[in-house]
């Protein structure tokens, strides 16, 4: 019988990691290893755990993030395979980003590579919503774009969750308007746009759940589409994925962000008036789902081939007392 991979968390217990834990701990085809609470920042105790593990998912910050991978790469033939969660090597050409939706050829790309990024959680959704129109020749890839979008504040990580738990931080804020947030180069670059795109986040008072939105004027698209023409090239696009779909936008032109939380899945809907010549894609997602934790289940699965369970596990229901 085949050996069960074995993985090391690195950062198991910050926000991603303890999600990804979660994932992963009932999975019968992998096997966790942990280092001791008290050594989990020794670089030693976690070298001598690459040598052992099949493959290592870090969940740190980027500078230790970099220090690991350089950890990693001195083992040289013995180097587990590496999966980042962080923005360190998102738009590094050595490494395959790990948006297996991106395209048809993405999920072979992510299973051969040695080293992966997972993709950013707000990225994530824009990207799906662009990349289509870009490649269809609909958008030009200088076309003016905006990014919308809020955040639940478990995407701060530790120290922003502890701030909104303890109640010191605002209910809601706007935030990256010096226009430079550490997203931007991914969000770019994969949605095949030369024109660098203004993002505007925002974070609110509630734990999880993302929603981007990209206002769309349609007479400067190429054909003019309308709304449902978009739709249509959104749905054909994602026929078949097991965890992005295009649907209905619900009449009333309201949405909210909490609806997926716990599951891997990401929702696009193109709100639209076709007499106006307006539209706004809308993804929805989980930040802690498809924006990172699930999106990284998503790419071992896919890297040690393997099944796997993507979605939070429901918990069992209790047996009648
Ligand atoms: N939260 C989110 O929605 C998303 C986060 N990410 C990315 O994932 C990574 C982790 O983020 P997140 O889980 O939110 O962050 P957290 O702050 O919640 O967790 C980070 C963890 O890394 C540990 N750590 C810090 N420095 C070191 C080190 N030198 N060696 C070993 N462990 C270390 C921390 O330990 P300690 O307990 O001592 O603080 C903590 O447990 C980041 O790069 C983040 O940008 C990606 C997508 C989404
Ligand atoms: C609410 C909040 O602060 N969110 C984080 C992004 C969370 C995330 O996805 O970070 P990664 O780049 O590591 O993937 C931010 O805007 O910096």
């Amino acid at each position: 019988m085949a050996k069960t991979p074995t993985v090391f968390i690195d950062g198991e217990a910050g926000t991603t990691g303890l999600q990804i834990r979660e994932r992963l701990a009932a999975n019968p085809h992998v096997a966790l290893r942990s280092i001791a609470a008290e050594r989990r920042k020794d670089a030693g105790a976690r070298r001598e755990m690459m040598e052992e593990v099949d493959l290592v998912i870090l969940c740190l910050p980027d500078d230790a993030a970099k220090e690991s991978a350089a950890l990693a790469a001195s083992l040289g033939a013995k180097a587990p395979k590496l999966l980042d969660a962080s923005t360190a090597h998102r738009v590094d050409p050595s490494w395959v980003y790990g948006l297996a939706e991106l395209t048809p050829d993405q999920p072979a790309a992510i299973a051969a590579a040695q080293n992966v990024s997972n993709p950013g959680c707000y990225p994530t959704g824009a990207i799906l919503m662009l990349r289509p129109l870009v490649e269809a020749g609909l958008m030009a890839a200088d076309h003016p774009i905006t990014v919308n979008a809020v955040s639940g504040y478990t995407g701060g990580g530790k120290s922003m969750v502890a701030a909104y738990e303890s109640r010191t931080a605002p209910d809601f804020e706007m935030y990256g308007l010096g226009l430079r947030h550490k997203h931007l180069p991914e969000m770019q670059k994969y949605s095949l746009l030369t024109r660098r795109p203004i993002f505007v986040p925002a974070v609110a008072d509630y734990a999880q759940g993302m929603l981007d939105a990209i206002p769309l004027h349609l007479d400067m698209l190429a054909g003019k589409p309308k709304p449902a023409d978009i739709e249509a090239l959104l749905r054909d696009r994602y026929a078949g994925s097991e965890y992005v779909s295009v649907v209905p936008a619900e009449a009333g032109g309201k949405i909210e962000p909490q609806a997926l939380n716990g599951t891997n899945a990401l929702e696009i809907r193109v709100y639209g008036d076709e007499a106006l010549g307006q539209a706004v894609l809308v993804a929805r997602f989980d930040n802690l789902g498809k924006g990172a934790s699930g999106a990284a289940v998503q790419n071992l699965g896919l890297m040690l081939g393997i099944p796997v369970n993507a979605d939070l596990p429901v918990a069992a229901p209790r047996a009648a007392e």
